[in-house]
């Protein structure tokens, strides 16, 4: 197919390695070796290439660092843990706490000092549980209660 016929959103660029054309999504900067018989797609259909994330961690007896900065020595429950979670989760949906106030009070994660604020990551940077509900928030989106190894947590996405 000639160039001037690709469908729109799509370059023709040529591959350095192997000296073979590919095309390239102008919009996603996702590339394939099949010439487009369609117009590009404006957003990834394989989810977001990073996000940016808060998160509010209880950590409990059995994490696997049971310590934090507001407790040197952890010994709740997991049990425990996830019921703290969800009640910090409540008031947060209920609109009587923001996220980043209980997380800076009650977060057993050093980011507590950020609101809970983890910048920005991209897949494989952590636990696969947190990277997994991370990747599935939409931005704005408050997480169900969420189990790693450090202990019980709530994700909210934020960009
Ligand atoms: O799991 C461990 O062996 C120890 N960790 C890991 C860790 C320790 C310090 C800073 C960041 C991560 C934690 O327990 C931990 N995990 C997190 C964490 C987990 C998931 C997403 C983001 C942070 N924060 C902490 C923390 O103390 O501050």
């Amino acid at each position: 197919m000639a160039d001037e016929q690709l469908p729109t959103g799509w370059e023709k660029r040529l591959s350095r390695s192997t000296g073979q054309h590919y095309y390239l999504n102008v919009y996603t900067k996702e590339s394939q070796w099949d010439v487009p018989d369609k117009p590009a797609e404006p957003v990834s259909s394989s989810g977001p290439e990073q996000v940016q994330c808060s998160h509010l961690l209880v950590k409990h007896k059995d994490s696997r660092r049971p310590s934090s900065w507001r407790e040197e020595n952890i010994t709740r429950t997991k049990d425990e843990a996830l019921e703290l979670v969800k009640s910090y989760r409540e008031q947060i949906v209920q609109g009587k706490a923001s996220f980043a106030d209980l997380a800076s009070k009650y977060s057993d994660c050093s980011s507590a000092k950020r609101g809970g604020d983890l910048g920005s990551f991209k897949r494989g940077a952590m636990q696969k549980p947190f990277e997994e509900a991370s990747f599935a928030l939409k931005v704005g989106e408050l997480s169900e209660p969420v189990f790693t190894d450090s202990g019980v947590h709530i994700i909210l996405r934020t960009v």
